[in-house]
């Protein structure tokens, strides 16, 4: 008898939204450094200009997404997506997912992206098809009893190193970890004297820091290719070691253009905001940068991950996800071209280390002296926390 006879099918694919941290972590209370006067591209309208949540930046919330198979085996994932995303996976991902055999998930992606074609091909689309993605890898790690990052070829590096995104790198030195990447705060709306007020705090990072532990700016999408290319250069007897996302996602000119114009030695990075193998084609075709950050329940789940980091691997581009927790970590862990990842700081004035995706995983690691080792837990070895009230509300 084949193999494939007794290999599970998938019974039934859930969807469930969460509102309050969780995957969408810009969902926080107040006073969270997260939502202080970061520069964005809607800083041009001063109403705007203090909180992103002002404009919905947590507007969708998290959406959790059940894969059940006929063995009862569950495996689940969580992204960014809330009820549209909730939606998009039952009542149109589904039929791709459901009788399948739980091993096909190259072909189910295919389907989930060839079949929404017509209305998706980059963001909501492809957080629900990231968040289904996920889900089948870590049904697969649990019917195999496997790690994910087995199914993916085994660990490179015994342990993972990162570099912490918040507000204060000064205490994320502290905390072992190998730099700190900074929001800015000002855009071009505020004119001389927001440039002034974005060095005057790199310059204040830097004297806390010292000159060996790396420094960076987020710039969220928010600035012009002549504001990064002066910010870039007034940056430089910084240290600074990238500028992030100086441009909206889909100007591949400007950053082909910013990447010309840093002082050398600078990188520039992006791809938080991108998605699938062709948006990624787009920046290395066109040099847009040097690390692209593709964030795995965004740009299409391990499955596209897996060819995004080949393509860039061979324009000798690093591959450093945006922060996604345990979902990053087992893929980081089994890349050459991912050396080092991103663990953002959830705690609201990022002095301590929480889990990314508080409260909602059990299991989260996190990490320690700024290191982590991947728990070889089947799956992605996490648990949703039963404390976390799911919704569905896409039923009826
Ligand atoms: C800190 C940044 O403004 C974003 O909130 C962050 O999610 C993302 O850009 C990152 O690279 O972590
Ligand atoms: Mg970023």
């Amino acid at each position: 008898m084949s193999a494939f006879t007794n290999t599970p099918t998938i019974r039934q694919v859930r969807a469930y939204t969460v509102r309050g941290g969780g995957a969408d972590y810009h969902d926080q209370s107040g006073g969270h450094w997260i939502d202080d006067h970061i520069a964005t591209p809607m800083s041009k309208y001063p109403e705007y200009r203090q909180s992103r949540q002002t404009f919905g930046l947590n507007v969708l919330g998290t959406l959790v997404v059940e894969v059940e198979a006929s063995d009862g085996t569950v495996g689940f994932a969580v992204t960014t997506g809330g009820e549209i995303g909730a939606w998009i996976v039952e009542k149109h991902l589904a039929r791709f997912v459901e009788g399948r055999r739980a091993t096909d998930i190259e072909k189910m992606w295919d389907q989930m992206f060839n079949g929404t074609l017509f209305y998706g091909r980059k963001g909501i689309v492809l957080n629900a098809i990231s968040g289904v993605d996920l889900a089948l890898w870590d049904l697969l790690g649990k019917l195999r009893g496997e790690p994910v990052y087995h199914l993916l070829g085994g660990p490179v590096r015994n342990e993972l190193q990162f570099y912490a995104t918040g507000a204060r790198p000064d205490l994320a030195k502290q905390m072992g970890f190998i730099g700190g990447k900074l929001p800015l705060h000002h855009g071009p709306a505020e004119g001389e004297e927001g440039l002034r007020r974005n060095i005057a705090l790199l310059a204040d990072m830097r004297e806390r820091v010292g000159d060996d532990f790396w420094l960076m700016y987020d710039c969220w999408m928010s600035l012009d290719v002549n504001y990064a290319t002066r910010l870039a250069q007034a940056a430089h007897n910084l240290g600074l070691k990238w500028i992030e996302e100086a441009l909206p996602p889909d100007d591949y000119w400007g950053y082909a253009e910013l990447r010309r114009n840093v002082p050398k030695g600078m990188m520039v990075t992006t791809g938080e905001h991108e998605a699938t193998r062709w948006g990624f084609r787009m920046l290395l075709e066109m040099g847009c940068c040097d690390i692209v950050q593709p964030d795995v329940g965004w740009c299409g789940g391990i499955t596209e991950l897996i060819k995004i980091s080949a393509l860039a691997d061979a324009h000798n581009v690093l591959v450093v996800p945006h922060g996604s927790s345990v979902y990053s970590y087992h893929f980081v862990v089994t890349r050459h071209n991912s050396p080092f990842a991103e663990f953002l700081m959830m705690a609201p004035k990022a002095d301590t280390v929480v889990p990314m995706f508080n409260p909602l995983l059990l299991d989260e690691p996190v990490p320690v002296n700024g290191r982590l080792k991947v728990p070889d837990r089947p799956g992605f070895g996490v648990r949703l926390n039963p404390d976390c009230a799911l919704s569905r509300p896409h039923t009826h």
